[in-house]
């Protein structure tokens, strides 16, 4: 079976991703995510200029339909990760980085610029839990005036890692933004922000930040992810690549995201319930469904969902 891809000039020998801040903040959990053959590429936790300790504790919480986290943006700064990804690398990295202001950004994204790393960059645009911090993707100006800025110096393969989105208007919206700069590709979806978790029992929030409101992923959001996948995959350039994240628990969850255009797929609460043999257990999965349907590369199927 064909799973090789490129993006922005990296070939990606597997469609499975980390969803960035799953096991991916350390030296040693990037390290564990060489090791898994399975992955085709590998996304660090988003950067910040300075080091974060991240929100109180306890700030992730898992379900039995999915999880609610509210880290904050925990991170070890973006010398750490720009380091990390300027090594040699079996596969390619993708380096996300954030920023608390758009000034942030901007510096960030400038000693990425001038930095020797030629792999790609993710600007996540969609943290729900930096408090007091807007997602700045719901802020259609504000993202296009962030963009506008990036692009005036960034001549690397840059992408953007968005929320969800639930208004087609608001897909639209998103998508003229989108259309007007060089992306290399978008990630959908983030978390959805801001879900609230009881325990009944005890009558309280389950995790502690902001009152217990945090973002929503795993199963439960799985409707959420592909619509927002297939949603952009019709209104954006096909210049711009999609990687589908969120809600994935099965081989058919995969090919899903692929049927609705992903490139890539990433994975990121079924990683903290099972460990990372579950892209060993997708692969497979994955692979047995093509083969009963007779298909042998992602391209016999990609963005070719059907409708009534
Ligand atoms: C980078 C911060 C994010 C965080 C976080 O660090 O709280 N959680 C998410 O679900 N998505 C994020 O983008």
């Amino acid at each position: 079976l064909n799973f090789t891809s490129t993006l922005g000039g990296q070939t990606f020998n597997s469609p499975f991703l980390n969803a960035s801040g799953i096991h991916c903040q350390t030296a040693e959990e990037l390290a564990d995510l060489e090791g898994v053959k399975e992955l085709g590429g590998i996304v660090t936790k988003s950067a910040t200029l300075e080091a974060r300790a991240g929100n109180d504790k306890p700030r992730y919480y898992d379900l039995a339909y999915g999880s609610i986290n509210s880290m904050g943006l925990p991170n070890s700064g973006y010398n750490f990760y720009l380091d990390y990804v300027q090594k040699e690398h079996a596969k390619p990295t993708i380096l996300s980085v954030a920023g608390l202001s758009v000034a942030d950004v901007i510096k960030l994204l400038k000693e990425v610029q001038a930095s020797d790393y030629q792999g790609l960059t993710e600007l996540n645009l969609s943290c729900p839990n930096v408090i007091g911090e807007p997602q700045t993707a719901y802020d259609f100006e504000t993202t296009r005036k962030v963009l506008t800025e990036v692009f005036s110096f960034f001549t690397k393969p840059l992408g953007v890692k968005l929320p969800p989105y639930f208004d087609l208007v608001h897909f639209d919206q998103i998508a003229a933004v989108l259309n007007d700069f060089p992306l290399t590709h978008v990630n959908t979806i983030n978390s959805v922000g801001n879900g609230l978790v009881v325990d009944v029992e005890k009558e309280q929030v389950v995790t502690k930040p902001k009152g217990g409101f945090g973002g929503l992923g795993g199963a439960m959001v799985l409707p959420t992810a592909l619509a927002n996948v297939r949603a952009l995959r019709q209104r954006l350039n096909p210049s711009i690549a999609i990687l589908g994240t969120g809600g994935v628990t099965t081989g058919a969850d995969v090919f899903a995201h692929i049927l609705c255009g992903a490139q890539l797929v990433s994975v990121g609460t079924q990683v903290i319930k099972e460990g990372l043999g579950v892209y060993a257990r997708l692969e497979k999965e994955l692979s047995d469904i093509m083969e009963a349907k007779g298909y042998t590369s992602l391209e016999d199927f990609r963005g070719k969902l059907q409708v009534m």
